[in-house]
C-alpha cells in the first residue's frame, strides 16, 4: 500500500514539475520579448511625439495667423464649451496639416534608421553593392527647394488635400516599408489630441518681441537647441469647461 501511495505521490510531482517547466519556458520566452518590446515603444515613441508638439507650437507661436485658423476651424467643428476628444481628429484638416509640415521642416529622424541593401543595385547611377549601408537624409529631401517651394517657410496649407502622412518619397517623416514606423497612427493621434486641446483652450503668444529660437540642438530626435517659452490666456468659451477639471 505504501508502495502505491509513493508512487503516485511521485506521478503527482513529475507533472507539477513538467507544469512548471512549461510554464518558465512560455514565460522564459515572453518575458524578455515584452520588456524588449516596452522599452522600443518609450524609446521610439516618447521623445519623437513630444517635440514634434514643441517644434509645432514654436512655429504656431511665431505664426500667430496658423494659430487663428486652427482655432476658427476646432470652434467651428467641435460645440462650444466641450473640449475635443479622439472622435474629432478626423474632423480637423487644417491641425493635421500643421503637423504634416512640422514633421516636414523638423523630422524626428532625419535620417530615418539606418537600413542595409539586400541585393546589388542602382541608386540615381551609383552602384550599391548588397550589404551596404544606407541612410536616407529625409530632412534633406523634404527640405529640398527642387521639390518644396519656399521650403524654409511654414505653410501648413501646401498639404491640404494629403490624407495620411506620405507623399511619394518626397514626404516620408514615418519612414516607409516593412520597417515603417509601427508606432505612426498612435503618434499622430497624440500629437493632433494634446496640440489641438493647447489651441482650443489657450490664447498663445510670444514673451516678447523677439522672435522664437528655432535653432536645431544635437541629439538624436532632432531636439530644439532652445526649449520653447510662450505665454498663453485661456480662451473665454473654455473658461468654463477648465474651471470644473
Ligand atoms: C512623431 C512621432 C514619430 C515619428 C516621426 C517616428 C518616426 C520613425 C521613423 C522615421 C522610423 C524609422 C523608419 C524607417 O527607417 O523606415 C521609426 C521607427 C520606429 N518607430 Fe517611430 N516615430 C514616431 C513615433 C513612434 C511611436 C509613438 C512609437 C511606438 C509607440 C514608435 C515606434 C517605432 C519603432 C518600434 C520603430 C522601429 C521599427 C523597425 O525597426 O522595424 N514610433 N519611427
Amino acid at each position: 500500500m505504501s508502495k502505491i501511495r509513493g508512487s503516485w505521490s511521485f506521478f503527482f510531482k513529475m507533472k507539477r514539475r513538467r507544469k512548471r517547466k512549461e510554464k518558465e519556458a512560455l514565460w522564459g520566452h515572453y518575458i524578455p520579448g515584452l520588456a524588449l518590446l516596452t522599452v522600443a515603444m518609450i524609446a521610439a515613441g516618447t521623445d519623437t511625439s513630444s517635440g514634434t508638439m514643441e517644434w509645432a507650437m514654436s512655429l504656431m507661436v511665431n505664426n500667430p495667423q496658423v494659430i487663428k485658423k486652427a482655432q476658427a476651424e476646432i470652434d467651428v467643428r467641435i460645440e462650444k464649451g466641450r473640449l475635443l476628444d479622439e472622435s474629432d481628429i478626423n474632423k480637423l484638416p487644417y491641425l493635421h496639416c500643421i503637423i504634416n509640415e512640422t514633421l516636414r521642416m523638423y523630422p524626428p529622424a532625419p535620417l530615418l534608421v539606418p537600413h542595409e541593401s539586400s541585393q546589388d543595385c542602382a541608386v540615381g547611377g551609383f552602384i550599391v553593392p548588397r550589404g551596404t549601408m544606407l541612410l536616407v537624409n529625409v530632412w534633406g529631401i523634404q527640405s529640398d527647394p527642387k521639390l518644396w517651394d519656399e521650403p524654409t517657410k511654414f505653410k501648413p496649407e501646401r498639404f491640404e488635400g494629403l490624407e495620411g502622412t506620405r507623399e511619394g518619397f518626397k514626404f516620408m517623416p514615418f519612414g516607409s516599408g516593412r520597417r515603417g514606423c509601427p508606432g505612426e497612427g498612435l503618434a499622430m493621434r497624440v500629437v493632433a489630441l494634446a496640440l489641438g486641446a493647447l489651441i482650443q483652450c489657450f490664447d498663445w503668444e510670444r514673451v516678447d518681441e523677439k522672435m522664437v529660437d528655432m535653432s536645431e540642438g544635437l541629439g538624436i530626435t532632432l531636439p530644439k537647441a532652445q526649449p520653447l517659452e510662450a505665454k498663453c490666456r485661456t480662451r473665454s468659451s473654455m473658461l468654463n469647461m477648465i474651471s470644473q477639471l
